[in-house]
């Protein structure tokens, strides 16, 4: 084997035992939820050194070693930040990074029901609102895209985490949500929030705009496009003015980072293990837009790994 066959020997041998052993990241991100990591450090209020955190989990202390590994294994996936102490004899210390502050417990957008859902999948709707509480954030970025509506209906709309975080931030809209009838059943909405219990694939009450928050990617193209001609349906009083508003993911390998790419990548293969869904290309999209009868669509791609895209007849 010469030199370079060697180099790409290696390569391909690295990465694939990086995949092989890749199943632990999850596995070591759960633990470190039961355990209290997150919660432990940003109750500390400032980075937690290994001996604090150490005694604040009770793990005796011949085990500070296995700590130690446990949190530089977290720490090379961006889970937690270490820092060293110059003083202190090199003293390491850990502090939160953007991904564990989402697995603090009293933080709004906190996302540990999502990783709960691997040992308990029986918590869906609560999983399913932990991730709806981000929609502030999407309603802040694009005032515009809701503000000139009267009413709209989230459809597959679950609890109805989603349409109170609408109802709050805009204070004319009526927002109905539609579910299936035991998701909706005993739910108590207000004077501008109602839910009704019915299949989409059926029927839709009509309104001026219809939302499908993390639906589309359940279903394939058959399916969407039955549920995309109900929308048009229930939006057909606002002539050319009704539109569709979805909230999923666009695929652009080209575009997209490595990390993003990833994460839509991995979804797609849940969705199609799980519900014989899948996750799009921007050109899967409008093949399933012209197959409902839509004439027009405009993609936002500054939501993270998900994008927002209106739909108009
Ligand atoms: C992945 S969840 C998304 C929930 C919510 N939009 C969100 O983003 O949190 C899909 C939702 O579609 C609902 N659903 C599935 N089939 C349905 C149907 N035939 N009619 C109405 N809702 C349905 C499920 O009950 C579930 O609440
Ligand atoms: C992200 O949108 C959905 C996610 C899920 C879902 O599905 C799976 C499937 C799986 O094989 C393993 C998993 O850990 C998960 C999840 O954690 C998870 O959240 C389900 C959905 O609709 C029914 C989604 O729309």
């Amino acid at each position: 084997m010469d030199n370079q066959n060697a180099i790409e020997f290696f390569e391909g041998q690295n990465l694939l035992y990086m995949q092989i052993f890749g199943n632990l990241r999850p596995v070591c991100l759960m633990w470190a939820c039961e355990l209290g990591i997150p919660d432990i450090i940003s109750n500390h209020g400032k980075p937690i050194t290994l001996l604090e955190l150490v005694s604040a989990l009770q793990i005796p202390p011949s085990k500070v070693g296995f700590v130690k590994r446990f949190m530089r294994f977290l720490a090379h996936n961006r889970i937690f930040d270490i820092h060293e102490s110059q003083e202190d004899h090199h003293e390491l210390a850990y502090a939160l990074t953007p991904a564990s502050k989402l697995l603090v417990n009293d933080s709004i957008h906190c996302l540990s029901p999502m990783l709960q859902f691997m040992t308990d999948p029986c918590n869906f709707f609560l999983v399913m609102a932990s991730d709806s509480r981000m929609v502030d954030l999407v309603l802040k970025n694009c005032t515009s895209i809701f503000e000139e509506l009267d009413s709209i209906v989230d459809v597959g709309g679950g609890t109805g985490t989603t349409a109170r975080i609408i109802c709050e931030t805009f204070p004319k809209l009526k927002c109905v949500v539609l579910d299936l009838p035991h998701v909706v059943a005993n739910l108590t909405g207000s004077n501008r929030l109602s839910f009704v219990g019915s299949d989409m694939f059926k029927s839709i009450p009509q309104a001026d705009a219809v939302l499908l928050k993390w639906v589309l990617h359940d279903w394939n193209e058959e399916n969407c496009i039955k549920i995309l001609k109900r929308c048009k349906d229930s939006i057909s009083s606002k002539g050319n003015r009704g539109k569709i508003i979805i909230i999923d993911a666009v695929i652009n390998e080209k575009l997209d980072d490595q990390d993003k790419t990833q994460t839509k990548l991995c979804m797609d293969i849940a969705m199609m293990i799980a519900f014989n869904g899948n996750e799009r290309t921007e050109e899967e999209w409008k093949q399933l837009f012209i197959g409902a009868g839509f004439q027009h669509y405009k993609i936002y791609h500054t939501f993270g790994f998900r994008s927002l895209i209106e739909v108009y007849p």
